[in-house]
């Protein structure tokens, strides 16, 4: 059996949680079989559960895709999604601090170096390529790197990120960034749909996308290799799968935020970004 969705299938529990609505997760599943999977099973049960839950799916993401969103709500998700770029190279400067393996440290650091580039401006790294992105959306870059007009959930979700990557065992933390197995797919469909759909939107406006197609997957392969070799017990392989998850809800709690605020019902918090339009 090389699947964890499959483990305990016939079981009661499961049927019982079923029939109230409540599906159990592959770590549940895990946890209740208590039997180790082989690395390629728990690479798959990730795969499986991140996929399922990844943003890729939100209703947000899919007005994007589908050319439906206007310039202001386009304005909104690149102000808040810049608070979640900000975080990143700060949770892997985290993250970094705490593996006592230099050749851990050689390769996480060139997450640190991809988002806040190098000395001299050798290379620009992601922060500032982003910067690019909202300018190009007509946003003043000061007022979106100040991160004050992002919505109040935006802070507390990338605040959710630092605080699992601090709180949590190395394992948790290396696995919590295993959304990116799956962001390629959605900077696969989200560029062509930018440019085919929005005509105030150029390649220069998107620069930012370019590197992370080679980036994530060398990234996510690292780290997948990782959690399979130190996931050594069912409970540690269970737990790959939570963080997996916890970030997956990280993702769709900017993205709730963002549809609630920008869409339906258009309820913006006081002091967060407010497009001249909004009502
Ligand atoms: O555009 C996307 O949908 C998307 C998703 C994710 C992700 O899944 O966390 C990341 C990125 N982009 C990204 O550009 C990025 O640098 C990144 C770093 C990380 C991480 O958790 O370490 N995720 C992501």
């Amino acid at each position: 059996m090389n699947s964890a969705a499959s483990m305990s299938e016939g079981d009661t529990t499961k049927q019982r949680d079923t029939q109230s609505g409540v599906r159990p997760t592959a770590a549940d599943e895990i946890r209740k079989a208590g039997r180790l999977l082989p690395p390629a099973g728990l690479e798959q049960a990730l795969r499986t559960a991140g996929f399922d839950r990844y943003h890729i799916h939100h209703p947000f993401h899919k007005m994007m895709n589908a050319g439906d969103l206007t310039k202001a709500q386009m304005q909104a998700w690149a102000l808040n999604r810049y608070c979640y770029q900000a975080t990143i190279p700060k949770k892997d400067a985290i993250i970094l601090s705490r593996s006592e393996d230099p050749e851990f440290r050689r390769e996480w650091r060139k997450r640190i170096i991809d988002h806040d580039g190098e000395v001299n401006g050798e290379k620009d790294g992601g922060i500032k390529r982003w910067l690019k992105l909202a300018e190009g959306l007509g946003l003043d870059t000061d007022m979106v790197q100040s991160r004050k007009y992002a919505l109040p959930a935006t802070h507390f979700a990338v605040d959710a990120y630092i605080d699992l990557v601090s709180n949590s065992s190395l394992l948790v933390a290396v696995a919590s960034s295993l959304t990116e197995l799956f962001s390629p797919v959605a900077i696969g469909e989200r560029v062509p749909a930018m440019l085919n759909r929005y005509d105030y939107i150029t390649e220069d406006t998107l620069v930012y996308f370019k590197p992370r197609m080679h980036q994530a997957p060398r990234d996510s392969e690292h780290a997948l290799d990782l959690v399979t070799r130190w996931a050594d017990t069912p409970d540690k392989q269970a737990d790959a799968v939570d963080a997996l998850l916890s970030k997956c809800n990280i993702l769709w709690a900017m993205l709730d935020a963002l549809h609630f605020a920008y869409v339906e019902p258009g309820l913006i918090a006081p002091g967060s970004f407010r497009p001249p339009d909004a009502k």
